[in-house]
Formats: C-alpha cells, structure tokens, sequence
C-alpha cells in the first residue's frame, strides 16, 4: 500500500458539500492554500493535502455518512445535524450560509403572535426539529413533511409552516410572518467522533481545522499600519486592539515609530479617528490572508 493509498490507516475521508454552500466551503479552502483539481463532471476531486481524500455530496448525506463513520470530516448545515438527531462533533462554525430555522404563518392563524387554534397542521422539511418544538412549546399540531417550496403551503395546505430562512424574501412573497425561532444554522465543520479517536486521523484532522481557522480569522482581521512622534507613542499603542503586542520599528532619523498591528476589521472607522487624535499619520491598512497563533 503506498502512502497516497486512501485505505491505508490515517487517512482522512473528507465530505465537501454540493449545492449553495459549495462556492463558500471552495474559496476557504482556496484562501487556505488547500488545491482542489476536478475532473469533468466528476465528484472526485483530487486534495492537495497529504493524507486526504475527498468526495462531493449533498450536505444531508454527509451528515449521514459523518455519523455511519464512512466519512471522517465534511461539512454541513447544523440545521441537518439537529434533524437527523445525530452525535457528531462540531470543530469549526464557519459563519458561511447564516439561516434561522423559523415558525411562519399568515395573520389569519395567529392570535398576539401565538397560534390562534389547537390542532394545527405545520408543513416543514424539519420534521423532528418541528416535533420537538411542538412538544416544548405545548403546542397541539400535526405535521406534513415537504420537500421544497414550503412556503406556499399555507393557508390552503398547512396552516403555518417551519422553514429556513437567510434574507426573509420568500416568507414576504408568500404573505408569511415568523412567530418563532427555533435555531440557527450556519455551514460548520463536523467530524464523525470515531475518527478522532485514531491518533493518525487526529493530528490530520486538527491540521485542517488549523488552517481553516487561519482564514477566518484572517477575514476578521485587518493589518494596520502607522506612523507615531516618539512622544505619542504610548498613547497611541494604548487604543491597538492588537493580537498580543504590536510590532514598534524606529524610523530612520528619529523620526519617530512604525506601529504594525493586526486589529478587527469592525473597529477601523473608530480607530482611524482615535489614532489621528492621538497623532498617529501615514496610517496604511491592508488585507491579511492567514493568521497562524
Ligand atoms: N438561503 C438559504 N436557503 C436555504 N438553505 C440555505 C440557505 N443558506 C444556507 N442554507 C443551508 O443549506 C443547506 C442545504 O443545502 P442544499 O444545497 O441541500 O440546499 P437546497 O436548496 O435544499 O438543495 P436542493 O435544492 O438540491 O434540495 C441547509 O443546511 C440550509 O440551512
Ligand atoms: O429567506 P430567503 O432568502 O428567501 O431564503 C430562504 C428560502 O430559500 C430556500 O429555498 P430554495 O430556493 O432552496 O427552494 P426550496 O424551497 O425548493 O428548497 C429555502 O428553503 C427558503 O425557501
């Protein structure tokens, strides 16, 4: 058996998702330097990563395959971990694809934002999500399992509905309001629990996590640049919201300093002012690719 032999021991079966969140999971990769090379038509592609092996499958079958522990790592929607009711184990939540898992229905049905009857018909691709929350809720309903177009169930066909939604625009088009929050789901990294167990497989999976973390946390994170009087310094390093510590260089002449500091891309506006308050100039923002603690 060589060492590119996928049934050699350690090896990581890896399951990236068909479908919307496939461009997302793609660019991480890519970001992450990881190289995928497709065949036509083919849902093989061939892994840059030593030690891997990968398939393309629609995220609801590999939920099922993460959990029969024919795949080691994949990702999915934590919407169809939940639904499936299996134990898997979560290493990364991307962020990619961010739905919420709602109870809809139109005015007629609700009452003060409660259903207005007991014994009502709930049409849902989530059928153990919508149980359980029937269940908890007290609520005395029925479901009907749909397979798409959930929305245009009611009032007709169901009388409320539990879907997924990420801008609202399907539930506005359809007349529908959301009395009810059952989840949240994003695309996440899972692993079948087994996997981790083998010492081999491990170190290769915690591998692949690192360096998907690296681009989150990169895409988080933008490197700033200033230049500080020697007398501003201080105060200027004080208002970083830096990794650890910036990287202070003397400029040439005595021209005062050079501060480097990665800082969160959400707190730049604030920043750029503060800084310029405090003296700072020459400030020089720029993207960062990976960030490796
Ligand atoms: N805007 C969105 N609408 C629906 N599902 C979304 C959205 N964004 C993310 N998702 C997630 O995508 C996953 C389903 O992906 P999938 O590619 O199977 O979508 P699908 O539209 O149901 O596919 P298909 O049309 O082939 O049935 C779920 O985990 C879901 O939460
Ligand atoms: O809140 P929105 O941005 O409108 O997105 C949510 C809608 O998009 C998806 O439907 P999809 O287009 O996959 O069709 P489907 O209902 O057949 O799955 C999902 O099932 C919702 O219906």
């Amino acid at each position: 058996m060589s060492s590119a032999d996928p049934a050699r021991n350690g090896f990581v079966h890896l399951a990236l998702p068909k479908g919307r969140m496939e461009e997302g999971v793609m660019r991480l990769l890519g970001d992450a330097g990881i190289r995928l090379t497709f065949d036509r038509r083919g849902y093989r592609p061939t892994i840059s990563l030593d030690g891997f092996e990968t398939k393309i499958l629609k995220p609801q079958n590999i939920v099922e395959m993460l959990h029969m522990g024919s795949r080691d790592l994949g990702f999915a929607g934590a919407d169809w971990v939940a639904e499936k009711g299996v134990d898997l184990v979560e290493l990364v939540d991307t962020g990619l694809d961010p739905v919420r898992i709602v109870a809809a229905a139109g005015p007629e049905f609700l009452d003060g934002g409660r259903p207005r009857h007991a014994g009502f018909l709930v049409a849902t691709e989530y059928e153990r999500i919508t149980r359980s929350w029937l269940e908890q809720r007290g609520y005395d309903g029925r479901v009907v399992r749909s397979y798409g177009a959930t929305e245009v169930f009611p009032p007709e066909d169901a009388d409320c509905i539990v879907d997924n939604t990420a801008t609202g625009a399907t539930l506005k088009a359809n007349g529908l309001l959301i009395f009810d929050e059952l989840m949240r789901s994003s695309t996440r990294l899972f692993a079948c629990p087994r996997s981790l167990d083998d010492p081999e497989k491990r170190a290769r999976i915690e591998h692949f996590v690192l360096l998907v973390r690296s681009v989150l946390d990169a895409r988080k994170r933008v490197m700033l640049e200033v230049n500080v009087p020697g007398d501003r310094l201080e105060a200027v390093v004080a208002i970083l919201p830096c990794m650890r510590e910036p990287t202070i260089a003397p400029l040439h002449h005595d021209a005062g300093f050079a501060v480097k500091a990665a800082v969160p891309r959400t707190d730049l506006p604030e920043l750029i002012r503060a800084i310029k308050e405090r003296g700072g100039t020459d400030i020089v923002v720029s993207g960062i690719a990976q960030i490796v603690p």
